[in-house]
């Protein structure tokens, strides 16, 4: 099985109602794109993101969702209120989660089966610190919250992981072309190992600074089937960019 290509936007906590002209114009400039695309904004803007874009080629997800399906949480969202106003994915695990709000491999894995029971699909995120990577420690760092983030039942259709070295998100600064190989490489292997052809179809996007100018190289890296895309993503000409490299790489 050979996975699907994505391209998903990751607003973060960015973007008002006036900002939707920007999804709208991708939807526009992408009536029958050669890839996935998706637009994850703030939790504010899904169910009018959805009705802008319903009916077009661009899905629209969740940044977080809550392990349980309702209760006593108070400012939390859950997976099920998530697809009610329209999402069809949930980011899950992405490092500034882990890092602001103490996210585990172990909640990660709780809140990934909460997206599949509201029928989401999970972007699972995982990635190294700049201090991790210099002490030689990335793979097995990825290669335990790949393996604590990812429930049994994973598959081609439920999940794709995300690889975010933290030190790359925002920063203009990206791994060398064979950094993200050897790290797509060992996630991969990993994924078939646990859940074999499914494991191959599994969607692996890179994240962190990628942008129009570098799209087309890290495209070319084998096993980087997309990206997850922060601040390129909030302009419809920038992520427009993005999402033409990937079909290029189709
Ligand atoms: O964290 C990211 C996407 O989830 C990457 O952010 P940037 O593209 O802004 O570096």
């Amino acid at each position: 099985m050979t996975a699907r290509k994505l391209a998903a936007g990751n607003w973060k906590m960015n973007g008002l109602a006036a900002d939707l002209v920007e999804a709208e114009a991708l939807a526009k400039a992408f009536p029958s794109p050669k890839v996935d695309v998706l637009l994850c904004p703030p939790a504010t803007l899904i169910a009018p993101m959805s009705a802008k874009v319903g009916g077009s080629a661009i899905a629209v997800g969740g940044q977080n969702c809550h392990a349980v399906e309702s209760g006593a949480h108070t400012g939390d969202v859950s997976a099920a209120m998530l697809a009610d106003a329209g999402a069809s994915y949930v980011i899950v695990g992405h490092s500034e989660r882990r890092t602001d709000h103490g996210e585990t491999d172990a909640s990660i894995r709780l809140k990934t089966q909460a997206a599949w029971s509201a029928g989401l699909v999970a972007i699972v995120c995982i990635g190294e610190t700049l201090g991790q990577r210099e002490d030689g420690e990335t793979l097995d760092v990825v290669g335990g919250q790949l393996a604590g983030s990812l429930p049994d039942d994973c598959t081609a259709a439920n999940t794709v992981v995300a690889y975010e070295p933290v030190w790359a998100i925002g920063t203009g600064k990206v791994p060398t072309l064979d950094q993200i190989a050897e790290v797509h490489v060992f996630l991969r292997a990993k994924l078939e190992d646990r859940f074999g052809a499914e494991g191959a179809g599994i969607p692996l996007l890179y994240g962190g600074s990628v942008k129009p100018s570098n799209a087309d190289e890290i495209f070319g890296v084998s096993n980087v089937d997309g990206a997850l895309v922060g601040g390129a993503s909030l302009k419809a000409a920038d992520f427009g960019g993005i999402i033409g490299a990937l079909e290029r790489a189709e």
